[in-house]
């Protein structure tokens, strides 16, 4: 039988229900608790203050179908250098794929705990394959209101074996319907950088690992006070995101301070700079900040592709950037040790990057 909430006034047991037992705050929401349990309280600071939202801002969004015209190439260079984050709009992948895969996401977290709970850390079969909830359960003070599949793809042979049958094949599409997408975009912010053809060298620096997740928020009883996911910023050289039609997710504005929303546009994919690409372009292009509010009446989804370096590769300052005579802000790192750093600490906003600055 399931526990009640009452039960729940022993730490323990609700780690034990929630990340043991696989039913993620799906399964908390789902009893009808009246109040958040404690672990999920973040403090006053790493909770987003209405007064800091600007309702008049909002990133770029725009038109892939006339990316022939140089001006949407430097659009896009923009705003990566400017926001760090924009949405694409009339892109190349079919907006039947975004549906299938969202209605995977559903399929997924609509499965038994103990269903979910088989690609756990422990359970598992690879560490490729990783179902779990908040973000770093270990490291954190406070809990995130999120639970999460993580899917890194090696190979069709593993991801055939080893992904979950409920959501694999739109996965899969989605990951192959975007290749193109991803190729425009990294060539035009190539260019920017005095990079005028992607080798297959550089192809693979850029993209030669790729890891999607599927995140689910659910409904929260006190969603003023936590988050769905902390302020961070992304790993990866690029991400495109997915959202449905709820909203929630913050960008932090050019001040350092403010947040602006980055609303649904039925059919577009937000795309934003990870932190490889900020280390490979030497600073030009930003990886920024962002965080995912709590929500009190829907269930939200988000299914982001991480675009990613290799774990073996060594990512610094590509030459074509410092061929200018720009000094390199970052040093050599390999590209595995700086995702684990990442992984091993709670989020911390944009903290991460240090690991690779000069000293
Ligand atoms: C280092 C990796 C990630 C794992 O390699 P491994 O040989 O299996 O290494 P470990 O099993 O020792 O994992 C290293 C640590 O990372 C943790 N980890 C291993 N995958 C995971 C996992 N999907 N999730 C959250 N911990 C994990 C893992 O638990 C472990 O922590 P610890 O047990 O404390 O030592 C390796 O696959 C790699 O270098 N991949 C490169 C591509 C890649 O994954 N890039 C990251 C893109 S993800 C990104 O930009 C943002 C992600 C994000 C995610 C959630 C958010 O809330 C916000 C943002
Ligand atoms: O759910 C979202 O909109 C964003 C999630 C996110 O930032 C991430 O998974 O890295
Ligand atoms: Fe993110």
């Amino acid at each position: 039988m399931a526990p009640s909430a009452l039960s729940f006034t022993d730490s323990s047991a609700l780690t034990d229900f929630v990340v043991n037992k696989g039913n993620g705050v799906k399964g908390l929401s789902e009893m009808g608790l009246k109040s958040l349990p404690k672990q999920y309280i973040h403090p006053l600071e790493e909770r987003i203050d209405e007064a800091d939202i600007l309702p008049q801002a909002s990133i770029p969004v725009i038109d892939m179908s006339k990316l022939d015209d140089s001006e949407v190439a430097k659009s896009i260079c923009d705003a990566a250098e400017k926001w760090g984050f924009f949405q694409v709009v009339n892109h190349c992948v079919p907006l039947e794929v975004l549906d299938r895969v969202k209605a995977a996401t559903h399929r997924f977290f609509g499965l038994s705990a103990e269903e979910k709970n088989k690609y756990s850390k422990e359970l598992s079969p690879s560490n490729n394959v990783r179902f779990g909830t908040s973000f770093n359960t270990q490291a954190e003070k406070a809990l995130e209101w999120k639970d999460f599949l993580s899917l890194f793809y090696v190979s069709e042979d593993e991801a055939s074996a080893l992904w979950p049958p409920v959501c694999k094949d739109e996965v899969l599409e989605y990951m192959r319907s975007s290749e193109v997408l991803i190729k425009q975009l990294l060539t035009a912010l190539m260019k920017g950088v005095n990079v005028n053809e992607i080798d297959e060298a550089k192809e693979k620096l850029l993209m030669g690992s790729v890891r999607t997740n599927l995140n689910y928020y659910p409904i929260c009883p006190n969603p003023e006070l936590t988050v769905g996911v902390g302020r961070h910023s992304d790993v990866s050289t690029l991400t495109i995101l997915l959202q449905d039609d709820i909203g929630g997710l913050y960008v932090r504005g050019n001040d350092g301070e403010s947040w602006i929303h980055v609303p649904p546009v039925n059919g577009s994919l937000v795309i934003n700079i990870g932190d490889a690409l900020q280390i490979l372009s030497n600073g030009k292009y930003r990886s920024v900040e962002h965080c995912v509010i709590a929500n009190g009446s829907r269930n939200r989804i988000s299914v982001p592709i991480f675009v990613n370096p290799r774990p073996h590769d060594i990512i610094c300052p590509l030459p074509e950037v410092l061929a200018t005579g720009e000094k390199a802000v970052y040093k050599e790192v390999l590209y595995s040790d700086y995702v684990k750093h990442f992984f091993r600490k709670a989020h911390d906003g944009k903290k991460t990057v240090d690991f690779a600055k000069m000293n």
